[in-house]
């Protein structure tokens, strides 16, 4: 209840925030639509009467012609002032859902299938927020229904027994919608496995390989067949919905021939006035147009209600983890170094057998481990071992689900996350392509000197796109990306060099993370790029005491850190230096063995 009316506060807020004038104004116009609309029936009324009785005519015709007046002219206000008003509020909300989910540190939301169902649920019919004024159709209904109630009271009471069968048609009409939301709610997965599969078909990224390995029929297949099992439960519900409702409206016109009969032999008795008649006759179409408002309304404000509960969903959760009880700042300069104590992490989505019920898959399990200050450390390990995860947590991108990450000390979850990825530098393997200017492309990686060309053009030279830049036709200023009109299209090796060199932008990191930012490299540039690293390592461990975390596979660059950390199942395997570890015969000395010997 409380939280039924705080999302109904949200509804309300929601227009008035986006345009209070406009909100207003729509408000009045439906109000005195919904008012002044049964009213001039009763004009009619009052003049019929007047007629066959001798009496004045003049009042009935000043209200027929008032309720006229007021209800074209609300009418023809309603649909363009709804429109700009739900416009309006499209614009508002589509910014604050942005503002919203940008705002959240952590990945979870994206990743967690139920978090990302509701939060695909919410974009896809986020236009319905601008929808303020079936909220108002819904309050104009009611007006109606109280000023149908009146008139036709006034001619019997009995005849109000209409009404509720109007309501019967409006509630089985808003049952079968609310089966078929239900539906359409928990098959999102599929839709979005479908729009998915659809998208790697449409997509040039992974066009080549569709291609070269002829997925496209196998991939058309499989998304129509997930579209199609969702196409057709959507159908049998829609069906049912519909013949329930038609039954409804049969009932209910039976119902009002019942009635306009009975009047008719009321007049004959003398017990009703050809007024009276008029008055039921005409009213019909608006004891239906009530109905029909009612219908419309539940269904469209169900609907609404239901995207509203899911906005006010993201707010809260938005506000629950908004990690603003990390409030403190991170060192200036790291004296002891990060410390990972009992870390355990599960992924939010993964269970080990696909299921909900199933146990959640461990990516880490108390990893104990001490990344000293100022010192270069290599995680290596197989494919899955957990070294991207460790890199994540050290992100705080995630929180450990237990165990804690210590920051000299401090637990990382008491840090300011934006202050900490504020003193965080990171080179992954899955880079973005950011289709700006060369020199923005880079600059993003310190926000405050985008625009520093001496800063860009250092951080370019030392992840080797500097050559590239300078043989661009515009060198920084040249747009990429092929899909613009002077656009440059990059190789992915080229894209690649711009994103090690986004990495290099922070010059005071407290921590660097490599995480195989070099696969998509030559292997000179390979070699030129860790010679950067080195020195922008020492450089930053000298100035900050800062740590350099590196994730490679390739055993030449590896053998050179202060520290090797090999990494299996989620475990810390072993660690110590190159020498120690093949001094010591374990899986370090093994996988060494293999590369070497496959190099020699
Ligand atoms: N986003 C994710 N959601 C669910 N599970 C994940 C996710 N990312 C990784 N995992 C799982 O966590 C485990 C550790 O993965 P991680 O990416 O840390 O391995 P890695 O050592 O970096 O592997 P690689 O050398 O292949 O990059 C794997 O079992 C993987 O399946």
């Amino acid at each position: 209840m409380r939280r039924g009316s705080r999302v109904l506060g949200l509804w309300l807020t929601t227009a008035f925030r986006a345009t209070p004038g406009l909100t207003v104004l729509m408000g009045a116009a439906v109000m005195a639509n919904a008012a002044f609309g049964p009213l001039a029936t009763l004009g009619i009324k009052w003049v019929v009467d007047a007629m066959t009785g001798g009496g004045d005519p003049t009042a009935g015709v000043v209200l027929l012609v008032a309720s006229l007046t007021v209800t074209l002219l609300a009418r023809s206000l309603t649909t363009p002032l709804g429109d700009t008003l739900a416009e309006r509020i499209f614009l508002y909300v589509e910014r604050d859902l942005l503002r919203l989910t940008t705002a959240i540190p952590s990945l979870a939301h994206h990743e967690d299938r139920e978090l990302a169902d509701r939060i695909s649920l919410l974009e896809q019919q986020r236009r319905r927020l601008g929808a303020i004024w079936q909220l108002l159709g819904a309050v104009s209904a009611v007006t109606s229904v109280v000023t149908v109630v009146v008139l036709l009271a006034s001619v019997h009471p009995l005849l109000v027994l209409l009404l509720p069968l109007a309501a019967v048609v409006a509630v089985v009409d808003a049952r079968g919608k609310q089966a078929q939301r239900t539906l359409i709610n928990s098959h999102e997965h599929l839709r979005r496995l479908g729009t998915a599969t659809l998208d790697t078909l449409a997509d040039p990224g992974p066009g080549l390989e569709v291609r070269c390995f002829g997925l496209a029929p196998t991939l058309l297949r499989v998304a129509s067949a997930t579209m199609m099992l969702r196409y057709w439960r959507y159908r049998r519900a829609t069906l049912r919905w519909a013949g329930r409702t038609a039954l409804a409206w049969l009932v209910f016109l039976l119902g009002y021939a019942v009635g306009v009969v009975w009047v008719v032999s009321r007049l004959l008795a003398g017990t009703s006035s050809v007024g009276d008649l008029v008055l039921v006759v005409l009213i019909a179409p608006q004891v239906a147009a009530t109905a029909g408002l009612l219908i419309s309304s539940s269904r469209v404000i169900a609907e609404v209600w239901d995207t509203f509960e899911r906005y006010f969903w993201l707010r809260e959760y938005a506000a629950d983890h908004s990690w603003d009880e990390s409030r403190t700042a991170p060192p200036e300069r790291l004296s002891r170094g990060i410390e990972l104590r009992g870390v355990g992490f599960d992924y939010p989505s993964t269970t080990t057998n696909g299921s909900a019920e199933g146990s959640r898959h461990r990516a880490l399990h108390g990893v104990d481990l001490v990344l000293p200050a100022g010192s270069t450390v290599a995680l290596v390990g197989d494919n899955g071992a957990g070294k991207s995860t460790l890199v994540k947590l050290l992100a705080r991108l995630y929180d450990p689900t237990s165990g804690q990450v210590l920051v000299d000390g401090t637990p990382l979850t008491e840090l300011d996350p934006r202050l900490w990825r504020a003193r965080t530098s990171a080179g992954f393997q899955d880079f973005a392509r950011w289709e700006l200017t060369a020199g923005h492309a880079v600059g993003v990686g310190d926000l405050p000197h985008l625009d520093d060309r001496s800063r860009v053009s250092a951080a370019s030279t030392a992840g080797q796109a500097q050559d590239l830049i300078t043989s661009l036709p515009q060198t920084f200023d040249t747009q990429l990306g092929a899909g613009y009109e002077d656009g440059v299209g990059l190789s992915g090796g080229q894209w690649q060099r711009l994103a090690l060199s986004r990495a290099f932008m922070r010059t005071r990191p407290l921590l660097m993370l490599l995480d195989e930012p070099t696969a998509a490299l030559d292997p000179e540039a390979e070699h030129a790029i860790y010679e950067q690293y080195a020195s922008a390592a020492a450089r930053v461990a000298a100035e900050t005491g800062g740590i350099t975390v590196l994730v490679s596979h390739r055993f030449s660059t590896v053998r050179l850190a202060d520290l090797i950390v090999v990494v299996g199942e989620g475990r810390v395997l072993e660690q110590g230096t190159h020498a120690e570890l093949l001094a010591a015969g374990g899986r370090y000395a093994e996988l060494f063995e293999l590369q070497a010997h496959a190099y020699r």
